[in-house]
Parts: C-alpha cells; sequence; structure tokens
C-alpha cells in the first residue's frame, strides 16, 4: 500500500518500472513489486534509509532475483527492512568500521586524573557532575565518542580542552583534523576554537600550537574527484590524522558518514560533535541520532547551557519537550520582545527588517559593512514552495524592494544575496555559503562577495557561481550550522507533513538574541507535536553487532 500524499517522482516511476521488468515475479504479483519499489525510492528522498515490510510481502520480494539478504543484488531484504543496495551498503560499512573502532581500548592514561583537573577542576562527589569533564574523561579514553548538547553548552569549549590535554599526554605529536559538514560551519568552529586559544595563552606557545584551528569541509577533508561521487581518502589510503573531530554531526548523511569513517585509519581517533535534537540531513539517514540511541557508553551529553538564557532558550526547551501549549505562552507574553509572534503581513515584517541593509548598499559598494547589516537578520521559511515558502517570500520581497529603487528585475542587481547550493571545491566555494552582489562602479562590474574562513571577503564574477539562489529567505535546513542575530521563522498556513518539532527547534536555535514567529496557534501546536521519524536499520544493526 502506498503512503497516503506521496506524490512520486518520474525518478520513483522510471526505477519501479526498471525493477519490475527485470523481477521475474509473476504479472500478477507485478503490481504489489512495483509499488513497494516506488515505496522504496520515494522514501530515499524523503531522508528514510529503508521501508518496513510485512511477511506476505517479503515472501513476494525473495521470489524475485532482484532481492537477497547479501550485498548483491539491487534490493536487501534484512530482516523487515526492504533497502536499495547502496544505503544498505553504506549503513553495513559504518556499523562494522564503527563496531571496530570501539572494540579497541586505550589504555587509562596515567596522568589523565590529574589533567582533567587541571583542565576542568576537580570534582568533588558532593557537587552536580560536571558533563564537560566526564565527556573529556570519556573522550580520552575511547577511540570513538560523541559529544552532544544545544547550543552553547560548551561543546567546542570541551572539545579544544580535550585536545590540548590529548597533547599533553601525548608530547604535542598528535596528527589532529577539524571538519565540519558545510564551509559556514566550518567557519564558525574554526572562529571559535580561535577565540577559545586566545583565552589558554598560559598553557604555553608549544601546546597552544600543536592544537589546530584550521577547520576544512568534510568534502575538502576527503579530497573530491571531479564528477564523482566517491573521494580519494578510503579505507585503502585512508587520512593520515591521528585523530578527527567533526562538529555539527547531525548534518551528516549515512552516505557521508560511512564515507568519513571509512576514510580513517583504524587506529585514529574520532569525536564527534553536535546537537542531536536538531533536524536530520537532508539526504538518507539519522546517523548521529542513530549512533547516540545505539552507543551510550560513547556518547555524553552536555546538559548545561552557558551561552543563552531567557525567552530564546525557555521557547528552545519547550518545542523540544513537545510542550506546545507553553511554547505558545512564551511567544505571547508581553512582558518580553525577544520571542514573539508577527501579527502583520510577513512580507512587510520582512521589508522593515531588512531596511537597515537596503539603505547601507544604498549608501556604499561596501563588501564589509554589507555584511555586517545583512547578518544581522535572517528569514527562515519551513517550506520551499507556497506563499510562505522561500520562494515565494524571496520574489514578493524583491517585488517589494523595486519600489525601492532596488533594481530586482534583473538577474544581478546591486545587493542581491545569494546563497549557493552545490559544493565547488576548485572555486573554494560550498553549499551554503552566502555572497552579496554588489556593483563596482570603478570596474563597472557586479561582483558576489564571500567570506572567507579568516573573516576576510573575496570577490566572484557572477557568472562563474555554481548553482545558487536568492536568499532574503531560506530554508530551516540551510540554516543549520549558521547563527543570525535575529530570526524570523515562517512556518505555512496549512499542515505539511515535512513540519516538525525539530525544524522548529532548528530554527529557533539559531538566534542569537531575537526571534520573531509567523504562525497561527494551529499550525504551531501542530508543529510541535510532529516528530521526525526517520526509517533505518542502523540501531538494529549496531545492536546485532555489539552484542555478538
Ligand atoms: N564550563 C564553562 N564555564 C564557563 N563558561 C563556559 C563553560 N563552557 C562553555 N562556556 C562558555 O559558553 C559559551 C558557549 O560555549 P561553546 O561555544 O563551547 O558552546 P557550543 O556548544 O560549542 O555552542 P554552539 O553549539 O553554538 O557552537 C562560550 O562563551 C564559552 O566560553
Amino acid at each position: 500500500m502506498s503512503a497516503p500524499n506521496v506524490v512520486y517522482s518520474r525518478l520513483d516511476q522510471a526505477l519501479a518500472e526498471f525493477l519490475t521488468g527485470r523481477s521475474g515475479v509473476s504479472a500478477e504479483q507485478q503490481t504489489d513489486f512495483r509499488q513497494m519499489v516506488l515505496d522504496l525510492s520515494a522514501a530515499q528522498s524523503a531522508g528514510h534509509s529503508c521501508i518496513t515490510v510485512n511477511e506476505s510481502q517479503q515472501s513476494l520480494l525473495l521470489s524475485s532475483s532482484l532481492v537477497s539478504a547479501s550485498d548483491n543484488t539491487p534490493l536487501i531484504l534484512e530482516g523487515d527492512h526492504l533497502y536499495l543496495q547502496r544505503y544498505w551498503r553504506y549503513e553495513s560499512r559504518l556499523v562494522a568500521s564503527i563496531s571496530k573502532r570501539i572494540e579497541r581500548q586505550i589504555d587509562k592514561p596515567a596522568d589523565l586524573d590529574a589533567l582533567l583537573d587541571k583542565y576542568f577542576g576537580s570534582q568533588n562527589e558532593a557537587e552536580e557532575t560536571d558533563w564537560q569533564r566526564e565527556a573529556a574523561a570519556c573522550s580520552a579514553q575511547q577511540s570513538f565518542s560523541i559529544i552532544t548538547g544545544g547550543p552553547g553548552t560548551g561543546k567546542t569549549t570541551t572539545v579544544l580542552k580535550i585536545l590540548a590535554l590529548l597533547q599533553e599526554i601525548h608530547n604535542g605529536e598528535l596528527s589532529i583534523a577539524l571538519a565540519a559538514p558545510t564551509g559556514k560551519a566550518a567557519m564558525r568552529l574554526q572562529q571559535s576554537l580561535m577565540e577559545g586559544k586566545q583565552g589558554m595563552t598560559d598553557l604555553g606557545d608549544v601546546l597552544l600550537e600543536s592544537i589546530p584551528d584550521k577547520v576544512s569541509t568534510l568534502h575538502r577533508l576527503l579530497g573530491p574527484i571531479n564528477q564523482s561521487t566517491q573521494f580519494r581518502h578510503h579505507a585503502k589510503k585512508p587520512l593520515s590524522c591521528d585523530m578527527l573531530v567533526v562538529d555539527e554531526a547531525s548534518m551528516i548523511d549515512l552516505a557521508m558518514m560511512s564515507k568519513v569513517i571509512d576514510a580513517l585509519h583504524p587506529d585514529a581517533r574520532l569525536i564527534l560533535l553536535g546537537d542531536q535534537d536538531q533536524l536530520a540531513s537532508v539526504e538518507s539517514g539519522a546517523a548521529l541520532s542513530d549512533l547516540c540511541a545505539s552507543l551510550p557508553q560513547h556518547t555524553l551529553q552536555l546538559k548545561k547551557t552557558w551561552r543563552f538564557s531567557g525567552p530564546i532558550k525557555d521557547m528552545a526547551l519547550a518545542v523540544n519537550h513537545c510542550q506546545a501549549k507553553q511554547a505558545w505562552q512564551i511567544l505571547q507574553d508581553p512582558a518580553q520582545d525577544v520571542v514573539s509572534e508577527v501579527v502583520a503581513d510577513p512580507v512587510e515584517h520582512m521589508q522593515a527588517h531588512y531596511q537597515a541593509y537596503i539603505q547601507q548598499i544604498k549608501r556604499s559598494a561596501d563588501p564589509e559593512a554589507a555584511f555586517a547589516e545583512f547578518s544581522k537578520f535572517q528569514v527562515l521559511a519551513a517550506l520551499r514552495q507556497g506563499a510562505h515558502g522561500v520562494e515565494g517570500l524571496n520574489q514578493a520581497l524583491e517585488k517589494g524592494l523595486q519600489g525601492q529603487g532596488i533594481a530586482t528585475h534583473l538577474t544581478w542587481y546591486h545587493g542581491r544575496p545569494v546563497m549557493i547550493n552545490r559544493n565547488d571545491p576548485a572555486l573554494g566555494l560550498f553549499n551554503g555559503d552566502i555572497g552579496l552582489c554588489l556593483y563596482d562602479a570603478e570596474r563597472d562590474q557586479m561582483r558576489v562577495w564571500f567570506e572567507q574562513s579568516d573573516g576576510s571577503l573575496r570577490p566572484v564574477m557572477p557568472g562563474r557561481l555554481p548553482e545558487h539562489q536568492t536568499v532574503y529567505a531560506m530554508t530551516i535546513h540551510k540554516s543549520q550550522g549558521s547563527e543570525f542575530t535575529h530570526v524570523m521563522i515562517v512556518l505555512p498556513a496549512n499542515n505539511n507533513p515535512l513540519l516538525s518539532r525539530e525544524l522548529l527547534y532548528t530554527a529557533i536555535t539559531r538566534a542569537k538574541q531575537k526571534v520573531d514567529i509567523v504562525a497561527s496557534p494551529a499550525i504551531f501546536a501542530y508543529t510541535v507535536n510532529q516528530q521526525v521519524q526517520r526509517q533505518s536499520g542502523l540501531q538494529t544493526k549496531m545492536r546485532l553487532m555489539t552484542h555478538r
């Protein structure tokens, strides 16, 4: 049976036709076979790694030569989970390499307790547990660990101390690599590490220099091969580092997670940092939350928030704990204006808050000043399409800006903000990077400016940009790994299966100072009550593997 409201893409249909034609099942079974492939293909696009099939479907599937329980057929049936071979392999490889890694015991370093005291202070039994210290103790003795926690819980601070502590143990000889899934996330981690290191000068130059602060994207770390989904580094040609730290790990999809772990030397350590309550990756899999659930002894959750307080934190917690009524009350609370409902027309609200940016670019074409204004406010929409989706909001805003003399009828106009949608390592641009198009009067040229990881700006000619889109509004998915001073969150007017608590939580936690929300009470409550359920066999496989 097909799931309600599923629209099958042409790719789903073509795959179903192709496989059914070669399935070898009887004519009367072909309709059911085709339906299963359609559902599997659509599920994949929706982020699931597999679908669950009942017993009679299993016997039908096993009567086809295209289905087996091992890896040499296009479809794999493992228990009641049906996979496309590729995703089954990613899951299996990931489980096998993590299992090998966690079997490796690291002896407790002799001076570990003293070093933990040095970096985290001594832990008195009567005091509440210092989870940062616990995370460090865990990571120092395990070759695979996950440190999770909401924004501002000290993940970066903790990892910096862990790196210093391990370098002390290893006489500064560990080769450490740092990475994040997107350019933006890499840049944020790099900035936090540089700031953190400035506060640790008493460690001495030699130790500080052994802690890297250059962060690369996962793509760049693995070494992309043009026109291919393969990388230069893999199990047979592993990365040379002794230790890898990956931030924003909730954004890593199953395929990438499997490739990253494959590319690590079997003796290398891995620390994943992330917030397991955030949205899972856009692609298939919810690898971080599956791994956290499967490996509690390797997962440390930081619980105390150091940066956030007040209504943004209260709102994020209420949403995360599925307390729709409390969250709505915070939104309506007249005693605070940090988190508020937008009652005006969303496009007018948006236009009003982009005024500072518009006035800035009218005054000058200085890219630094333009970025400073642009980064103060960002619209995050739940959906791509529709009047309240990214496309509708961007179009309506551009139309409004024409009245202010901004030439938005042109593709490239002075002030157009764009977001890159595809990695272009040769050009040094990555999915999620934001550029501002500014008119250079001296050259009589439009140039698009991008921030680099060291904070400097560089121009690129518009014609050279990889796939991109206008970005006054961006999807919440695209905002992962970024922070903005003030965000405006726009939910659609009608219920939509893409709405979820994780989506809203991710959007709220992007804001540093202020959150405005466009939503009816009913849509808001619906969103808070919906939870993303991703079908995957990762937890089952991990359980089986670790209990062998
Ligand atoms: N144990 C601590 N004592 C005092 N301040 C702390 C502690 N841990 C973290 N902080 C402070 O809290 C702030 C947030 O820490 P940090 O950037 O490490 O959090 P994070 O979890 O990495 O945040 P994000 O998810 O937003 O990247 C920083 O200013 C940091 O100095």
